[in-house]
């Protein structure tokens, strides 16, 4: 067996059939004659392309064997690309056969060239449509984490660690930049904790006033203060028996974090102007884009806290730091906003793709999916550009330091992006990037890159 993609030659006229063989170089070429070896071969090889003579024996002058075998073949696996070959009253088989599913059809006698072309084609459409496959596949995976959508190695990571902290009644913290997906994650926690069927409880910490975050938290009995004028229950009362998502944590003032210390020490909570202790089960997952090892060297932040916290970290990357992600995400907010606003638009055009993929994504997916929404509506055709997306001027970078650093910026994210798309495999990724393997580990030992 050899690594070179599987061609299977159905064909039942031997010396046609070696021939063939002779003519294909870049393939492994297996051979069957009958229906029951063209199956057994599709079954132990999975070629991804089939060319089938249709006058195979029993019925060598006419077409119901191999049209038998098509419907078999397609049976058993779809995706397979299959070039029907004929010499009898060939445009009714043709039409035919591509009713049944075939991908192509093709007149005997047979012009190797031409037919050569033909199975490079379906080759390169099977690989395409197999990679697309991936890709909806792990959409869909991740779907039932909030609905996050990526394709990077970064973020699988990520994806990996939450799923295995899920389940564990631990605090956990989130850190990354503003709009990386952390209320997405923490969501995810949630659904994929055994608190799913409580409440998932989201309060931004930095949204609301100092004076008015205690009360929101802890809740407040009638006549505690001015306007008090009904006891309500605070925020980590309703996550009871689910999950308090705090978001920008490091935006609580000192001593609110000393109740919430204690909230977090003894489990029990007293809403202002309370007196009787009011025990809550609820987990904690906070997030923030700040430093909060500087917060707590500076005394902003209670080191106490803080470990109670972060029982589990989780560092979420920067939309620049997940090569293949943005062109994914971009394509999937295109599917969904086209569909509710613009739904002439079906595509983002390759400039758009190019540019999504040269930006710095400073407001990361929040930012992405702002301007895709914006671009869907102002789109004129079918495809989202550059300009729909106000990123063609822009997308100009500052002067690099020297040439060297441009080369060495660009390289890193072509390897970085041909990994991902080679899901990590080094053959694959040289194949992609055009260099030899041993080349690539020589880049990436240079720029420090991991495969
Ligand atoms: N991987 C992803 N797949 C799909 N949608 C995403 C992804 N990451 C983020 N989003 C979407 O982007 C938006 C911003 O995400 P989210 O609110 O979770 O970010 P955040 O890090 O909590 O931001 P902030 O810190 O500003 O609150 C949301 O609409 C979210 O649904």
């Amino acid at each position: 067996m050899t690594d070179k993609p599987v061609l299977l030659i159905v064909e039942d006229d031997l010396a046609l059939q070696r021939q063939l063989r002779w003519a294909y170089e870049g393939y492994e070429i297996v051979g069957a004659a009958t229906r029951a070896e063209a199956i057994e071969a599709l079954r132990s090889r999975e070629p991804a392309v089939v060319t089938l003579d249709l006058g195979l024996p029993p019925d060598p002058d006419g077409t119901s064997e191999g049209f038998a075998t098509l419907a078999e073949m397609l049976a058993l696996k779809p995706a397979t690309k299959i070039i029907v070959a004929s010499g009898h009253g060939a445009r009714d088989s043709a039409l035919r056969a591509i009713a049944l599913g075939a991908w192509d059809f093709y007149a005997k006698p047979i012009d190797i060239d031409a037919l050569g072309l033909i199975v490079a084609r379906a080759f390169h459409v099977h690989a395409l449509e197999a990679e697309n496959r991936r890709l909806a596949a792990r959409e869909t995976a991740a779907a039932g984490f909030g609905g996050l959508i990526y394709a990077s190695d970064e973020m699988a990571k990520v994806v990996r660690t939450i799923e295995r902290v899920a389940p564990a009644d631990v605090s956990v913290m989130l850190l990354g930049a503003s709009g990386t997906g952390k209320e997405l994650l923490a969501r995810g926690i949630h659904d994929h904790s055994p608190r799913r069927r409580g409440e998932f409880v989201a309060i931004n910490c930095a949204a609301i006033p100092e004076t008015l975050l205690e009360s929101e938290l802890f809740g407040h009995e009638k006549g505690a203060f001015t306007g008090a004028v009904k006891t309500t229950p605070g925020k980590i009362e309703q996550a009871a028996g689910g999950t308090l998502f705090l978001d920008e944590i490091g935006d609580v003032p000192l001593p609110l974090q000393v109740k919430l210390l204690r909230f977090l020490q003894e489990r029990v909570i007293e809403r202002i102007g309370g007196r009787k202790p009011i025990p809550v089960d609820t987990r904690i997952v906070c997030a923030t884009h700040q430093d909060l090892g500087t917060m707590v060297a500076d005394g902003r932040f209670r080191d106490d806290l803080y470990y109670r916290l972060a029982e589990i970290v989780v560092r979420i990357p920067g939309l620049a730091e997940r090569p293949g992600d943005a062109s994914l995400l971009a394509r999937a907010f295109v599917r969904r906003h086209a569909a509710a606003m613009n739904p002439a638009v079906t595509g983002l055009a390759p400039d758009a793709l190019a540019a999504i993929d040269a930006w710095g994504w400073p407001g990361n997916v929040r930012e992405l999916e702002n301007r895709i929404k914006r671009a869907v509506i102002m789109a004129d055709g079918k495809s989202v550009t550059a300009a729909d997306l106000d990123l063609d001027a822009t997308a100009a970078d500052a002067l690099p330091l020297n040439l060297r650093s441009a080369r060495e910026t660009a390289d890193r994210k072509a390897i970085r992006q041909a990994l991902a798309q080679a899901d990590g495999n080094i053959s694959g990724a040289s194949r992609l990037l055009g260099v030899s393997r041993p080349t690539l580990y020589d880049l990436l030992k240079s720029y420090d890159l991991h495969g």
